[in-house]
C-alpha cells in the first residue's frame, strides 16, 4: 500500500483550532462502487510543520470507533480517549510544544464495522472481546500502521511522545523508523460496561493499564 497527502484545511472545534489532512491509499484496488478510494485516513495536527526540532510532537495514533467516537458508546473507551487527547494536545501547544491525532480507519481493530457488531453480538453473549473476534474466525487485531510514516513524514515528525497503554504501537512506529522518545500513558472513560473489556485489554492482550482497575 502507498499513501498519499491529498488535502488540508483548518478546522476549529470545541477543543480548539486544529490543521486537519487527509491521506488516501493510491492502491488503485482499493476503491469503493462510486470509485472513491476505500482508505482515507485522517491527521489533526497543532503547530506541525515545526522549525524547532528540538520539540517533540505529542502524538496520538486513534483507531476508528464508530460507536464510541460518534455515537458515546459506553462499551469501550474510544470516545474518551479521542477527547482527552485533542485536549491534551492542544495544552501542550499552548506551553509552547506541537502534536498529532493520526485517525486511522481501522475500525473494529481492523475486523471492520459489520464484523465488530457481529462481535459484541457474541460479546451480549458472554464472549470477551478477544474471544469474540476469534469465534468469528478472524485476528484478535488486524491492523497495521505503516501509513503513520508517511502520514508523519509529511509534516516533519520522525520522533514523537506517543499517548497509548498498547505496547504493539510503540514496536510498530520503531519498527517502521518513527522513535518513540516517551510513552505517555492514558486511563479515562472507564465506567461499569466497559471495566470488562479494559480488564481483557490488560489481561490477555497486553495493554499497559496500571491504575483504576
Ligand atoms: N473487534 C473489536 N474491536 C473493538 C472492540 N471494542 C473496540 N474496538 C475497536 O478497537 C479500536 C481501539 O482499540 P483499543 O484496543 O481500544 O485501543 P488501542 O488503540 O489498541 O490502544 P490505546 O492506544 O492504548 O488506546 C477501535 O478500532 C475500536 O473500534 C471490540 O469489542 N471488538
Ligand atoms: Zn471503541
Amino acid at each position: 500500500m502507498s499513501y498519499q497527502f491529498i488535502t488540508q484545511a483548518t478546522l476549529p472545534t470545541a477543543h480548539g483550532l486544529f490543521d486537519i489532512h487527509v491521506f488516501e491509499d493510491t492502491d488503485d484496488t482499493a476503491r469503493d462502487a462510486l470509485g472513491n478510494r476505500k482508505h482515507e485516513h485522517v491527521m489533526l495536527t497543532v503547530g506541525l510543520p515545526t522549525a524547532d526540532k528540538s520539540k517533540i510532537p505529542l502524538v496520538r495514533i486513534h483507531s476508528e470507533c464508530l460507536t464510541g467516537d460518534a455515537f458515546s458508546s459506553l462499551k469501550c473507551d474510544c470516545g474518551p480517549q479521542l477527547n482527552a487527547t485533542m485536549q491534551m494536545i492542544q495544552a501542550y501547544a499552548k506551553d509552547g510544544g506541537c502534536g498529532a491525532i493520526l485517525y486511522l480507519r481501522q475500525e473494529g481493530r481492523g475486523i471492520g464495522l459489520t464484523n465488530k457488531i457481529r462481535a459484541y453480538a457474541l460479546q451480549d453473549q458472554g464472549h470477551d472481546t478477544l474471544d469474540a473476534n476469534l469465534l468469528l474466525g478472524l485476528p484478535a487485531d488486524a491492523r497495521t500502521y505503516e501509513m503513520c510514516k508517511p502520514m508523519l513524514e509529511h509534516v516533519g515528525v520522525d520522533k514523537v511522545k506517543l499517548i497509548t497503554n498498547n505496547p504493539n504501537k510503540i514496536d510498530y512506529l520503531n519498527d517502521i523508523g518513527i522513535e518513540v522518545v516517551e510513552r505517555v500513558p492514558l486511563l479515562v472513560g472507564v465506567n461499569p460496561h466497559n471495566e470488562a473489556y479494559l480488564n481483557t485489554k490488560k489481561e490477555r492482550m497486553g495493554h499497559m493499564i496500571e491504575n483504576g482497575l
